[in-house]
């Protein structure tokens, strides 16, 4: 099976510029393809782990990834699927970001003995004069047609900088550059840079007389349109110190059963056949599936180890294994007792404030032994260790184990 069948039938593909031409260069070349990621954050998140796997499916077909870090696109922000206009990153905050996302990076795609590059803008766009870019690039851009571009027009009522504005350029002009610099013909991208790219083809065009290819990936969203891959505390990060593991792990095992078969194609390796069969049955199996997501996409973000672990700590509670050590522990002693269950919740971090405590709480989201433990000024009592902890719910699905030492 080529690789673009193989693609289009795990749902990455939403929209593309030459299907035939682009077929064909799949099946019968080695192509070099990009795709960019701004620095906007230290850690990538879900989003950008669907484009690490566009790439990882391109690349296991001999084809040639550049990753591109925007240290000079992030400088700008990109209007692109964006509501408001993004605070302006400091060059300090860039510099940060780029080496946390680099090395998460190295974990999907092999950057070996030049199996694909790691690029970073910053390198050509920051030198740029601003006079010859003008003359030279600027010349080529239609304000008539970026102002009717989808990613430009949904912002123009909330109002557009002049700033952002030029994103589309910078990115064009990047793929001219990666064109002309390392035999890049192809672009791929979430679904809301597809102006972005269709403006690098048409500067290749009129530069290079070429004819450059873009692929947009769809983005994953649930069976309610929404997107997928936000938590209550923010988004869903592949750092485990800003998403733990067992989060991470948690949230994969606990999807909509309309959304398992999804994540199962766009999110793992699992052999498309596979997953084609799961998706005829019904029924008990689904939950097996869920397992089989999580712990897939657990191993490939945070490696087997930590996937063993985080499973193990699931079964545990869920399923009456009796491993215990995986599951997030607060630690108290015997004179914590004198503080509310409240405190010691939040002394553990299991709220990200007082106040949100406190409302969960009084909403019934904490519970012990199944029953739901409302009173803001409740103590756990000696008693209520049989063995050496307590086992407190959060929600339905969010186990904490309050240990007593000492
Ligand atoms: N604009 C892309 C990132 C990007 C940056 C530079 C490029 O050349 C391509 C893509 C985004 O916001 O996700």
């Amino acid at each position: 099976m080529s690789v673009f069948d193989e693609l289009q039938r795990r749902g990455y593909i939403k929209q593309l510029t030459h299907e035939d031409e682009i077929k064909k260069a799949l099946t019968e070349e080695k192509v070099t393809f990009y795709i960019g990621f701004d620095p906007t954050a230290d850690s990538l998140h879900v989003g950008h782990f669907i484009a690490m796997m566009f790439m990882a499916h391109m690349q296991r077909a001999g084809h040639k990834p550049i990753a591109l870090v925007g240290g000079g696109t992030a400088m700008i922000g990109d209007p692109s699927g964006k509501t408001d206009m993004r605070s302006m990153l400091s060059r300090e905050d860039i510099e940060k970001n780029i080496v946390g996302i680099k090395r998460q990076m190295e974990k999907f795609i092999d950057f070996s003995e030049d199996k694909a590059l790691l690029l970073n803008n910053a390198d050509w766009l920051m030198n740029l004069n601003y006079v010859e870019f003008l003359r030279d690039i600027g010349v080529h851009f239609s304000v008539n047609n970026m102002l009717r571009a989808e990613s430009i027009k949904q912002r123009l009522e909330k109002g557009l900088s002049f700033l952002e504005f030029n994103y589309m350029l910078m990115q064009g002009y990047d793929f001219l550059y990666l064109n002309q610099n390392h035999g890049c013909t192809m672009q791929l991208g979430g679904d809301d840079q597809w102006s972005n790219m269709l403006a690098g083809i048409d500067l290749v065009r009129r530069k290079e007389r070429k004819t450059a290819f873009a692929m947009t990936c769809t983005l994953l969203t649930n069976s309610e349109g929404q997107k997928m891959g936000k938590t209550v505390n923010g988004a869903l990060w592949l750092n485990p110190e800003k998403t733990p593991v067992y989060d991470f792990y948690q949230y994969w095992r606990n999807v909509d059963d309309r959304d398992v078969v999804k994540c199962l194609k766009l999110l793992t390796f699992v052999d498309i056949n596979e997953i084609e069969r799961i998706e005829a049955l019904e029924g008990q199996d689904i939950n097996e599936a869920k397992k089989l997501l999580a712990y897939e996409v657990t191993k490939l973000v945070h490696g087997e180890e930590e996937a063993d672990k985080a499973k193990s700590a699931a079964e545990a509670l869920f399923g009456g294994g009796t491993d215990l050590s995986n599951v997030p522990t607060i630690e108290i002693t015997r004179t914590d007792l004198e503080k509310t269950l409240l405190e010691i919740l939040l002394a553990g971090g299991v709220f990200p404030s007082k106040a949100e405590g406190r409302r969960n709480m009084e909403q019934g989201g904490v519970s012990i032994d199944e029953e739901k433990i409302t009173d803001l000024q409740h103590k756990l009592k000696e008693e209520d260790f049989k063995e050496d902890y307590v086992l407190v719910k959060k929600g339905k699905k969010k186990i904490y184990r309050v240990l007593l030492v000492g």
